[in-house]
């Protein structure tokens, strides 16, 4: 039997003691299996109908009462014909039922994402939508929940096919030349500039990457600063709790503290670090050496200085954070006397002034403009296959003017093979497996 024509099934719920729990089956076999299990359901039930029935074991002994909904092929998730077992939600029964289905041999377990593999493989998704899925579970923020949304309903498949579309086309009227280039004369005319305007749109959508990760994972933000500067009265203000020790001690923070907060939708993953100074203790300086590594891993460094440091002080702290994007705000203004005039933005985490100001420019410096929901969620695969895209068109460009039809042909054709690979329009059955292995069982 080939893996295509098994019949599969899974918990399409949590493996926890639940409300509901739902045993999903799809495949050929899959109604029949699932009458074995609720016998008093019609032999040729109404599909989506939900029937409530008694789900019994080999000996016609109630196991529980529950739904049984049928999914007649193709209208259903999967493209195949589903069933779906709405029981109560005790784990021990489920396995029970599982175990049931599993008695036929033409069922056997489902494999992480199969279920919306078979939704890929019969067309009823493209690639793009079959990964905001994994996406969707998996989001963690508001923000993430409503990207992956979009995603669902095509806006990333959407720009890959305004992409894909011309670009066909394109490779569709140079292969024309080549092969009648009698009837096909002059179908190559443009070919250059069409080449330019569709690599640009390629490294628009590349470089979105940043922000697809942002939302997927959230930022990474970290305070440092010298010891003392206010550091960890500001984390905890942020947080809204008291996380981090304060002390008048300089040198109290050792090992970095990170908190998860979600900030207009966005998660953001907060630290607070060791406040650096010369010559530290032993212990002190390992913490400083940690605070040192984070700031190069993380997506933006909030600079707290006290107040009174002059310009070039301030220079000097905001290199500490090398490559990073450094936002430099003055701590304790509650204490500022009116001659220091401090640079803005001031922050008091002791009273909360400039708090919230202070969590919006961090945002516009994470996010600047726009709605994080209303991002593509272009991942690092995707962002790999328009890399490739965008190097054979900027050869293909080249080609345009230096080189043969075939050359510049060829190099289009290379450029739709790699963004095939977004929309799942030329996928390897080896990518199949590695996306989907990110699934969860029963997804
Ligand atoms: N109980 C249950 N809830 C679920 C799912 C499921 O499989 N079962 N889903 C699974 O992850 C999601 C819903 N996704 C679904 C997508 C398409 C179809 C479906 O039947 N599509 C048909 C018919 C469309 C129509 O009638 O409008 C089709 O596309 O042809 C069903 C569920 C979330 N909730
Ligand atoms: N007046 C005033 N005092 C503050 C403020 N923030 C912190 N302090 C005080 O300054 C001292 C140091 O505060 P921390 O938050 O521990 O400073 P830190 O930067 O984390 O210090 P280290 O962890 O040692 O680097 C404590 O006595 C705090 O109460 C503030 O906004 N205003
Ligand atoms: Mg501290």
């Amino acid at each position: 039997m080939t893996p295509e024509s098994a019949t599969i099934v899974a918990l399409a719920t949590a493996p926890a003691a639940g409300a509901v729990g739902i045993l999903r089956v799809s495949g050929p076999a899959a109604l029949e299996v699932g009458r074995r299990l609720a016998p008093g359901v019609p032999a040729s039930p109404t599909p989506r109908h939900a029937y409530l029935a008694s789900f019994v074991d080999a000996a016609g002994a109630v196991l529980d009462e529950g739904l049984f909904l049928y999914f007649q092929a193709p209208r259903s998730f999967t493209g195949e014909d589903v069933v779906e077992l709405h029981a109560h939600g005790s784990p021990r029964l489920l396995r029970l039922l599982l175990a049931r289905t599993l008695e036929d041999e033409r069922v056997r377990p489902a494999l992480p994402g199969e279920f919306t593999r078979r939704a890929f493989l019969h067309g009823r998704i493209d690639l793009t939508r079959a990964e905001a899925v994994a996406d969707l579970v998996a989001a963690d923020s508001e923000a993430a929940v409503r990207a992956a949304a979009a995603g669902l309903s095509g806006a990333l498949a959407e720009r890959i096919h305004a992409l894909e579309t011309p670009l066909r086309e394109l490779h569709a009227d140079l292969e024309g030349v080549l092969n009648f280039p009698d009837e096909a004369e002059g179908a190559d005319a443009e070919a250059g500039s069409r080449v330019a305007s569709l690599r640009s749109v390629a490294e628009a959508l590349r470089a979105e990457v940043g922000r697809g990760r942002l939302v997927r994972q959230g930022a990474r933000v970290a305070l440092y600063g010298p010891v003392n500067a206010g550091k960890s009265t500001l984390f905890n203000r942020l947080v809204g709790e008291a996380r981090a020790l304060v002390d008048d001690e300089p040198g109290t923070t050792r090992d970095a503290l990170e908190t998860r907060v979600e900030w207009d939708g966005l998660g953001v993953t907060l630290y607070d670090t060791a406040g650096l100074r010369e010559a530290p203790g032993r212990v002190e300086a390992l913490g400083i050496a940690r605070t040192k590594e984070l700031l190069a891993a993380v997506d933006l460094a909030v600079l707290v200085l006290p107040p009174g440091t002059s310009r070039d002080e301030a220079a000097s702290w905001t290199r500490e954070a090398g490559a990073t994007p450094v936002l430099a705000v003055t701590g304790k203004c509650d204490v500022m006397t009116g001659v220091e005039a401090p640079a803005p933005p001031r922050v008091s985490g002791l009273t909360g002034e400039g708090v919230d100001a202070l969590r919006t420019s961090v945002l516009a410096r994470l996010w600047g403009g726009g709605t994080p929901s209303a991002v593509a969620l272009v991942s690092e695969r995707h962002a790999d296959a328009l890399r490739r895209t965008a190097e054979a068109l900027s050869r293909a460009q080249e080609a345009s003017r230096v080189s043969t039809l075939e050359v510049l042909s060829g190099e289009v054709g290379l450029a739709l093979e790699a963004l095939g690979e977004v929309s799942g329009t030329r996928v390897s059955d080896a990518l199949l497996d590695t996306l989907f292995q990110r699934f969860c069982i029963g997804k």
